[in-house]
């Protein structure tokens, strides 16, 4: 049985998470983590998620549960994150990061404790997702040297704080290795007034955000006279929470590295 603590266990994602691993017959829900000096500290967890009692208290400290857990499950914001990373070097846990939007100087940060800490760190733990991702490099070594336009766009929820959303910009990495463009030359993340005509190689990002939509992610490749699009709609977040719980489970066993959802898949 793998103990899982959640952390941002009140946000979107945290709630659906409780769920996730009370669904889950080879998980055991042992904590919840709320912000410092939250009014949430001591709500039972299953009814902070709406599922009724489940006898476990929203703490605000790692530290307090730190005996009961194995893996810490942490869909916050990035200088949370890396303080939770910090918390699991000290106390000997594994962590699946689902966060988004981490600086260069964040995701370095992140990657110092890969000799450290068995760590899942993906942008997006769908397996629908990860599924596309090696669809995306099929169709790129394909299409993308043969006159076919690659454009990512993205539509999530009116909340969302960062932009692209990691899955966007994952999506054009992963096809940026394929093509030898990389994202810091070929990326183009904005396109505004008189901003000329689209360059052969570059690989474009928009973004919508609008109402409650959980996460729409296509990738199109356009030429004259046709054009293919790759699509993934998620309709709930319990399809990234299952995710998570199935990566907590797998990185249980694992050796301190840096490991994706491709990895928890076997899809490599
Ligand atoms: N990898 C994946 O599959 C997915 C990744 N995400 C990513 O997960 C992240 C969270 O998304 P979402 O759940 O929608 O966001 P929310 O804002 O709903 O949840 C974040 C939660 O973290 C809490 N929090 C803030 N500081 C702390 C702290 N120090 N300790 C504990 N909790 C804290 C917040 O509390 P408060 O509200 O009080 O500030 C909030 O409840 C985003 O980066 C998003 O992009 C989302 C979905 C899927
Ligand atoms: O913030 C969200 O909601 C989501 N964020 C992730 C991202 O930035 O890619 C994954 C998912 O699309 C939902």
């Amino acid at each position: 049985m793998t103990r899982i603590a959640i952390v941002g266990v009140a946000g979107r994602m945290g709630r659906t998470l409780v769920n996730a691993v009370q669904q889950d017959t080879e998980a055991s829900l042992a904590g919840g983590i709320v912000e410092p000096g939250s009014s949430l500290v001591g709500v039972d967890l299953g009814e902070l998620a709406g599922q009724g009692r489940l006898g476990v208290a929203a703490v605000d400290d790692p530290a307090r549960i730190a005996d009961d857990i194995d893996v810490l499950i942490d869909f916050t914001a990035p200088r949370v994150t890396l303080d939770n990373l910090a918390f699991c070097a000290t106390h000997g846990k594994r962590m699946v990061i689902g966060t988004t939007g981490l600086s260069e100087a964040e995701l370095a940060e992140l990657d110092g404790y890969r000799e450290r800490v068995p760590m899942v760190f993906a942008p997006n733990m769908s397996v629908g997702v990860n599924l596309t991702l090696q669809l995306l490099q099929t169709a790129a070594r394909a299409l993308g040297d043969e006159g076919y336009d690659i454009e990512v766009i993205e539509s999530h929820h009116r909340h969302k704080v960062d932009a692209p959303s990691g899955t966007a910009l994952k999506m054009g990495e992963v096809m940026a290795d394929v093509l030898e463009r990389p994202l810091k030359e070929y990326g183009v993340f904005e396109r505004v007034g008189q901003c000329g005509p689209r360059t052969d190689k570059e690989i474009g990002f928009a973004t919508l955000r609008a109402g409650d939509i959980v996460g729409e992610h296509t990738v199109m490749f356009a030429t004259e006279g046709e054009r293919v699009e790759i699509t993934h709609k998620a309709s709930s977040r319990m399809t990234f929470a299952k995710g998570a719980v199935r990566a907590a489970r797998w990185v249980a066993g694992q050796s301190a590295g840096r490991y994706d959802m491709q990895d928890v898949l076997g899809l490599d």
